[in-house]
Formats: structure tokens, C-alpha cells, sequence
């Protein structure tokens, strides 16, 4: 299903030649995914993923396979591109620019208990810590620009109630300047499908394809939205805890980012029920995945917007 772009194994065979990491044992589509090819990549020295970018052009790429070739470098769990004899991580495969990183270990847990959100904290502060000394720049494709100039052109698919609350957030967000908020690399979609844990023990962070530079602080209520929340959009206040608890002891939070968590959640709720509005109104020819459900975010912005914020700190 995920393979757009078969890969034959003696393509794979002469293109291992290239690199320093043993000879084809398998090559074996994933199917899971619905942006990339992905193959599980056996050679005789291990186990690698070859991602053959289907929308990602070439010059595209960079800034985020050098973000995972940094973070990796740092420790961080996450894949580690593989460069090959011209020490390039990047090369063109029938058609595509592909890559080869290291195989994680393990599964996507998505009924997440407060451990697993206590680990995502852990390692989400150390992806900011590892990225302040990135010095590739992506500014956010999917910021506050983009979600005032798309929201008008999903009003029309909307209920008069759901397009009320949607112009009043995005103008509640305009109203609202972060100068002061700690900046650097950010993941931006580490939902619970973008991480691996083998067992209960995280085996690492997948999918930088949305990474960009902006407010830690945005990244952090991205994962809450997600790894925190109840099936009513709700945020379950003890995973948030963990999972907050667990990134400061890392990262200590400045009073700063306490001031401004609700405003904050709300505007990570508000980006991707945008995104899920676009994607679920206006879908591109080439989407072949089902829409993700916009009432999902609706439901939890409103619970943002009704709650005391404080009740999801430390
Ligand atoms: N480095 C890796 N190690 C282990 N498994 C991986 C790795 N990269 C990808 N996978 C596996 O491949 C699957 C698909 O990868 P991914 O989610 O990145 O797909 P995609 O099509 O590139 O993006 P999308 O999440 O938008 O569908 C993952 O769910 C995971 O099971
Ligand atoms: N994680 C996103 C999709 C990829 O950006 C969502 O659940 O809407």
C-alpha cells in the first residue's frame, strides 16, 4: 500500500555499493505511511529504513536530514542517516530523492499511560536542548500566517457555530506576541504515531518532515494535545504532569512559557484543526489517506478555551 515507488533488489544491491554498511540480506516494503515509500532495509550489518521521498523535492530535504543527523549525533533517539562514500545522505533512486537511517526499535503505542508520556517529555527536551546548536533555519510552514490565510477557505464547509469559534481563536491568537519565548528546532508533529517504544522504553522519534524553528514552548503543546488527550478532547491533567515534569527537569520552563501555556495549547489545537479542515474539505488529487477528523481539534480547543490553564502545569 505505502510502496509508491517499487525498488528491485538488485537496484538495492548496486546501490549499497555506494555505502559502508554490508551487502543486501532483504529489502521489504512498509505499509504503514501514507507521505513516503519506506523499505525495512536488512544488509549484512544490520537493520536501516530506505525512505523514498514521494513530495519532498531534493533541495527540500536537507534541513531536516541534517536536523536528524544532528540530534542523533547528540544521543537523541532518533534516526541516524547513513552517508555514503561521497559523504552525502541524499541520493536520487528511480526517480526519487532517497535516504537510508538506522532502524528503531519498536511500535507506536497510542492508549499511552502517564510512564510513556513521562519518557516523550524526556525526550522532547532533549530534542530542544540537542537542536539550540542546529544551525540549519525552516521557518513554519503551518504558523500563525498561514492558519489566518486558511481558515477563510474552509468557512464555507463549516457550521455558522464551528466558524465563529474558529475566527475568534485565530483572532485571539493574532492579539498575542511571543518576543520573549525560547526559540530553536522544533519536531511540530510529535503525535503518538511518530514515536517508537519497545516495550514500555522509548526506541525513538520518527517523522521530522514537519520540523521547523519556533517556540519550544508550541512543540511541547503540540504533544500534549495529543499524548494527554481523552477521547472527548479532553486533557488528562496526570499525563500532562508527567509529561511536563519530565521535559523541566531538562529544560527548566522560564515564567515566561508558565504565562503563556493556555494561549499556547490553544494555538497548537488550532493549527491542526486547520490542517484537518483543509485536508478533510479540500483534499489534494494525489491524497490517498482518509481525512483525519476536525472535530477532534474543535473539541479540544473549546476545552482549552473553557479551563484555567494552570490546572495543566506543574
Ligand atoms: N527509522 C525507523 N525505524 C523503524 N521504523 C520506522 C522508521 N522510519 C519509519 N518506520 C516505520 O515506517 C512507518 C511509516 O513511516 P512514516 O510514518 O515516517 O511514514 P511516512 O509515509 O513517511 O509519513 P506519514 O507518517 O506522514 O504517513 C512507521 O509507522 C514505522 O513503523
Ligand atoms: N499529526 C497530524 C497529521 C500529520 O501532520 C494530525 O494528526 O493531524
Amino acid at each position: 500500500m505505502s510502496v509508491f515507488t517499487p525498488v528491485s533488489a538488485a537496484q538495492m544491491a548496486e546501490r549499497l555499493k555506494n555505502y559502508s554498511i554490508g551487502s543486501l540480506v532483504e529489502l521489504q516494503g512498509i505499509l504503514a505511511g501514507i507521505e513516503n515509500t519506506n523499505y525495512f532495509l536488512t544488509t549484512t550489518h544490520g537493520r536501516y529504513v530506505l525512505t523514498l521521498f514521494e513530495k519532498l523535492k531534493l533541495h527540500e530535504l536537507p534541513f531536516y536530514i541534517n536536523l536528524m543527523a544532528h540530534l542523533a549525533k547528540h544521543g537523541v533517539a532518533c534516526p541516524a542517516p547513513i552517508a555514503d562514500v561521497r559523504d552525502t545522505y541524499l541520493a536520487e533512486l528511480n526517480g526519487r530523492p532517497s535516504c537510508i537511517v538506522t532502524c528503531l526499535k519498536g511500535e507506536a503505542v497510542m492508549a499511552p499511560e502517564a510512564l510513556h508520556c513521562a519518557q516523550i517529555g524526556e525526550v522532547l527536551a532533549e530534542m530542544h536542548m540537542a537542536g539550540q546548536t542546529y544551525d540549519g533555519r525552516m521557518s513554519n510552514p503551518r504558523g500563525p500566517a498561514w492558519w489566518t490565510a486558511t481558515a477563510p477557505e474552509v468557512y464555507p464547509y463549516m457550521s455558522a457555530d464551528a466558524v465563529h469559534v474558529l475566527r475568534d481563536e485565530v483572532r485571539f491568537q493574532s492579539r498575542h506576541r511571543f518576543d520573549k519565548l525560547p526559540t530553536g528546532a522544533i519536531h511540530a508533529d510529535l503525535f503518538r504515531d511518530n514515536v517508537l517504544f519497545d516495550g514500555d522504553r522509548i526506541g525513538g522519534v520518527i517523522d521530522f518532515y514537519f520540523a521547523c524553528n519556533d517556540l519550544l514552548l508550541y512543540d511541547v503543546a503540540i504533544t500534549v494535545n495529543d499524548w494527554c488527550v481523552t477521547d472527548d478532547g479532553d486533557i488528562d491533567s496526570d499525563k500532562a504532569r508527567a509529561l511536563l515534569a519530565s521535559y523541566h527537569a531538562i529544560r527548566p520552563f522560564r515564567d515566561e512559557e508558565a504565562d503563556n501555556w493556555g494561549v499556547m495549547l490553544r494555538a497548537a489545537a488550532l493549527r491542526f484543526w486547520v490542517s484537518r479542515l483543509y485536508d478533510f474539505h479540500k483534499p489534494r488529487p494525489s491524497e490517498l489517506n482518509k481525512p483525519k477528523d476536525p472535530a477532534h481539534f474543535e473539541r479540544v480547543l473549546k476545552k482549552h478555551v473553557a479551563r484555567d490553564p494552570s490546572k495543566l502545569w506543574l
